[in-house]
């Protein structure tokens, strides 16, 4: 049986800022992201099972990656923990604001890091993560590939 990819598109809209950075990106501000989720396997032969023909239902993807992902980060704003910039959080979390600290600096490489990682906890055995590609824009994006990662 022929090894297939399959691909589910999201979106969702989360504010971050890079502390430290020299341009306008260490401003609060936000984008709407974009995830390619890209699995690979092999079709389920059995006739008789509910997902004959499926590498994965599309909609098991959804709910894994809604979970872990677009459900978290959706309307939030991401900051690293490690930098000044968790006081800005405090504040914002006592005003009843959706923000989410996290352990490393909120670029989109090291984002997909973290969704690589999410992700691959949550699929089933016969299924692998092959890639994922984050937009920040129309023209920025960054892609995690297992094939990259050992
Ligand atoms: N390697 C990276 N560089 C930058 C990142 C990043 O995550 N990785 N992030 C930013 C900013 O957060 C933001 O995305 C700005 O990027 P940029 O592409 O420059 O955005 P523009 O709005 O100027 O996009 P245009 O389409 O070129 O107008 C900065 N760098
Ligand atoms: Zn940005």
């Amino acid at each position: 049986m022929s090894n297939i990819r399959i691909t589910k598109q999201f979106t969702f809209e989360t504010g971050h800022a890079l502390y430290g950075y020299d341009g306008k990106c260490k401003n609060v501000h936000g984008h709407s992201y974009k995830l390619d989720v890209t699995v690979i396997g092999t079709p389920i032969s059995d006739s008789d099972n509910a997902k004959f023909g499926m590498v994965i239902d599309f909609t098991d993807l959804k709910k894994i990656v809604k979970e872990e992902i677009v459900d978290v980060f959706d309307h939030a704003t991401v900051f690293n923990k490690n930098t000044p910039h968790v006081e800005l959080a405090k504040e914002l979390k006592d005003r009843d604001h959706n923000v989410l600290l996290v352990d490393y600096q909120p670029t989109s490489e090291m984002m997909v890091i973290d969704f690589a990682q999410k992700i691959k906890n949550r699929l089933p055995n016969a299924i692998k993560l092959h890639s994922l590609k984050l937009s920040e824009t129309a023209t920025s994006y960054a892609q995690w590939y297992a094939s990259d990662n050992g």
